[in-house]
């Protein structure tokens, strides 16, 4: 068996056809790769931009820098607090394309489906881009990867997310036009993680792209319906070969029924893809960007009438709290951060929405679809008091008087996300009496509760920092 990430050569074939098309490109891949960050706009000037280098171009001003060097993300106590993302540059393209397809919408609010989302990296750029009463669902199929989601979900804050664990098909059939804009960041082959991950390369095989790129196309037909007519599907993959590419596009475009769009001003280095005698899509090359390989593109579906033929017109319910119960979770929030509805959900928490987050909420449990996160989960509610959960303390939206704020050394910190309760390192006078939010560089991390000489550390056993 090959060791992890051991050095594998270029697969011959990937070298004599996808490759052979673009000279420079097999070079390059057995060069350094280049770490970057975007930061949490709703957290602003939390993140670390001391070992910020440059901005990655396609991003607006502070919104992402490359980094000079890779640190231990997991030793620095933000990162845990949600403030900034370690995400691939080339990845961040899709926001720029995202800014573009939203300047030319009509919705007021517009809605955008995530379809392959986890682990969350274009999920939270989508929510940093669109605002905090835009509504961001993001879908993840398979379950364990969707719990990680709905953890980068919760430390993210935006509180305009829902997360959910569906087949592409159930959006297709349940929801239909309800999307102004669906992302679909689709399995593919790998080849643009051919220079940082070597097992991309033991599995990469001709087979296997065409492979990809037949459950590429039908991941996007099983969901096109979801879009409604004049919305834009922004469809991106990590690979160069045009199967998965271009050629996908412009199947998207002629079988389903759209145009592909182009933008001008796009960075230079970024090289468009040739479709059908026109522009189509956008690609990263590593020896032309300082990315891994990227391919993203932008297609406008036609006008015409939404399709209805499945619709499904139940709206689920959302049972809103009573009166003391919501004046008591509105106290634990900032009223100028969008959030008008409080429901009760499942397990007995309780949840805060913005309007148009809560129609879709009532929306997706009409349509039975496997919601995972919703909104801002505050945490239950006990005979009128509030517990609140891990997700309200990173919530951006947290009103910091609701409690105790309990601003935490570095190394302190660290303790406290390893669930650790050294006196040395965390004494219990850290503390005030009752419940505190600890933060660090002004991040929110978690709760503490201290009762006399002593503590409870509240941070999450799952989410606990094992290494660092
Ligand atoms: C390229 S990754 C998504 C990365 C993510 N968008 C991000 O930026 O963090 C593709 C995702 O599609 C999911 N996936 C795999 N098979 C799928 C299928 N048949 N339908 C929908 N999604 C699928 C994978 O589990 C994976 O999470």
């Amino acid at each position: 068996m090959t060791p992890p990430n051991s050095y594998v050569p270029l697969p011959a074939v990937f070298v004599e056809t996808v490759a052979a098309a673009v000279p420079g490109l097999a070079e390059s891949l057995d060069g350094e790769t280049p770490v970057s960050i975007r930061f949490n706009p709703y957290k602003p000037g939390t993140g670390t931009t001391a070992g910020c280098s440059s901005p990655v171009p396609w991003t607006e001003s502070g919104e992402a820098c490359y980094l000079a060097g890779r640190p231990v993300f997991t030793a620095d106590p933000v990162f845990h607090g949600g403030a900034y993302y370690v995400q691939e540059a080339g990845s961040m393209f899709v926001g720029w394309l995202l800014r573009r397809v939203l300047r030319q919408t009509d919705a007021a609010v517009p809605k955008v489906l995530d379809l392959c989302a986890a682990p969350g990296g274009k999920t939270t750029h989508i929510a940093s881009i669109v605002g905090p009463r835009a509504v961001v669902v993001a879908n993840e199929v398979i379950r364990p990867r969707a719990k990680i989601l709905v953890e980068n979900v919760q430390k993210w804050g935006s509180g305009n997310v829902a997360v959910t664990s569906n087949d592409p098909a159930d959006f297709g059939n349940r929801l239909p036009g309800f999307f102004d804009v669906v992302v679909a960041d689709v399995p593919c082959s790998g080849e643009g993680m051919f220079r940082k991950d070597y097992g991309a390369r033991a599995e990469w095989s001709p087979e296997n792209v065409q492979l990809c790129a037949a459950r590429q196309r039908r991941i996007v037909s099983d969901a096109w319906d979801a879009l409604r007519p004049g919305g834009t599907l922004i469809y991106s993959t990590c690979t160069f070969n045009a199967e998965e590419d271009e050629r996908n596009v412009r199947w998207i475009a002629d079988s389903l029924g759209g145009a592909v769009t182009e933008y001008g001003e796009v960075p230079g280095e970024i090289v468009p893809g040739v479709c059908g005698g026109g522009a189509a899509g956008w690609h990263f090359y590593p020896h032309r960007v300082r990315s891994e390989g990227f391919f993203a593109a932008a297609i406008r579906k036609s006008d015409g009438p939404a399709s209805s033929a499945k619709k499904n017109k139940t709206a689920g319910t959302l049972i809103p709290l009573g009166r003391k119960d919501r004046d008591e979770a509105a106290r634990w929030i900032d009223p100028e951060k969008g959030i008008e509805r409080f429901a009760a959900g499942p397990g007995g928490m309780s949840y805060g929405f913005s309007e148009p987050m809560h129609d879709t909420v009532s929306a997706l449990l009409g349509g039975r679809f496997g919601l995972l996160y919703s909104g801002v989960q505050l945490g239950e509610m006990i005979r009128g008091a509030l517990k609140p959960s891990h997700a309200l303390a990173l919530y951006h939206g947290l009103n910091r008087e609701a409690a105790a704020v309990a601003p935490l050394s570095e190394e302190a910190a660290m303790e406290y996300l390893r669930k650790g309760s050294s006196a040395a390192l965390l004494p219990a006078d850290a503390f005030a009496g009752g419940l505190n939010l600890a933060t660090c560089r002004g991040v929110a991390l978690g709760w503490v509760k201290r009762i006399g000489n002593r503590y409870n550390n509240l941070y999450p056993s799952a989410w606990r920092v094992l290494h660092y």
